[in-house]
């Protein structure tokens, strides 16, 4: 499959390079306003077909997303330490009103993947775009809190001392400061963390989930304190998504979405574990949720809707 990815810088090229490293995508191609950088992303990643798979990989203009199957967007500002995701909104809507109709006339049948963030509110901009060509919202996909997902299995997983690939716990709603870790459901082994961590001899105190709560909600601020962006667990999270959609793999995934109604706030994009496919989202499963985890869900879904009532698409 032809795979497209708008925005070669720290995001775009590492979701490249670990799609290359999964063997997902015959030919990658590279779209950046600075087509130099994205030749050089191009070339470099490339050089690591050897040791990979074999895809052709190379920078482009947009006519060059014809018949691609999955698009990443991924151009636009990034944070600087202090600024949150919502800051960048007016920057990135602006950004996108200029990239998604050249997409959208080269590639109209593709699957969008959106990572620019704030992702949600982005991802609304699109779908809203992409709707007056005729696509489909649930080919219009956020990566969303599937970042904030992976983080919160990874912390589990350190904690109690098993896999991450044994863990299965989500984060709904934003990808962003008022995202809900949805913990009423997390397991290890088919049994709660807290159970699996009492068995294990890792008990899980209120001070434990608090702190992994922490370390999950403000992950991409302390990273970016440290080396001005992150890329690695966005990377991997693209590839991954694009991997279902590729294969048809219907697997579950939290992502981003417009989606008609969420605890009672109507036509917001946020995050649920959803079913992905080759035609996008085929599904979405309602999470199970306590009484403060719905009043949260709601919080961010309120806040998303009203950034997004704030732009001019
Ligand atoms: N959804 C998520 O979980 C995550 C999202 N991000 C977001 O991804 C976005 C990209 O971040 P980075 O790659 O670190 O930034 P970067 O600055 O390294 O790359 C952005 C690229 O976009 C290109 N660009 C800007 N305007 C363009 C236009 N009009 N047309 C074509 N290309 C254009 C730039 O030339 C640059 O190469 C940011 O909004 C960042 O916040 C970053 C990490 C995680
Ligand atoms: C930058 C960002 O959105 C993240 O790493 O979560």
């Amino acid at each position: 499959m032809k795979i497209g990815i708008v925005g070669a810088g720290a995001v775009g090229s590492t979701a490249a390079y670990a799609m290359l490293m999964r063997g997902v995508g015959s030919e990658l191609v590279l779209v950046d306003r600075n087509t130099e950088l994205a030749e050089a992303q191009a070339r470099d990643i490339l050089h690591a077909t050897p040791f990979a798979y074999p895809a052709r990989v190379r920078s482009g203009g947009y006519g060059e997303l014809d018949g691609a199957g999955i698009v990443v967007l991924s151009a636009g500002a990034n944070q600087k330490p202090g600024e949150s995701r919502l800051d960048l909104l007016s920057r990135n809507a602006a950004i996108f009103g200029e990239i998604i109709p050249q997409v959208l006339d080269a590639s109209p049948d593709a699957v969008f993947l959106v990572a620019t963030n704030p992702v949600d509110v982005m991802t609304q901009v699109s779908a809203a775009i992409a709707a007056k060509h005729g696509v489909p919202a649930c080919r219009v996909i956020g990566s969303g809190t599937i970042l904030d997902t992976a983080r919160f299995r990874a912390l589990l997983a350190r904690h109690l001392c098993v896999s991450p690939k044994s863990v299965h716990a989500h984060v709904l709603g934003e990808h962003g400061d008022s995202e809900v870790l949805h913990w009423s459901t997390a397991k290890a082994g088919g049994l709660p963390v807290e159970e699996a961590g009492r068995q294990l001899g890792k008990p899980l105190t209120d001070a434990d989930r608090a702190h992994i709560d922490d370390e999950v909600r403000h992950a991409a601020a302390a990273i970016i304190k440290g080396k001005g962006a992150t890329w690695f667990g966005i990377g991997a999270g693209l590839a991954r998504l694009a991997q279902m959609v590729q294969d048809d793999e219907q697997a579950l995934a939290t992502c981003s979405i417009l989606t008609p109604e969420v605890a009672g706030v109507k036509d917001v994009a946020l995050s649920l574990p959803r079913l992905v496919g080759r035609s996008g989202v085929v599904a979405t499963l309602e999470p199970t949720l306590t009484g403060e985890e719905e009043k949260a869900l709601a919080r961010s879904a309120g806040i998303l809707k009203a950034a997004f009532e704030g732009v001019r698409v």
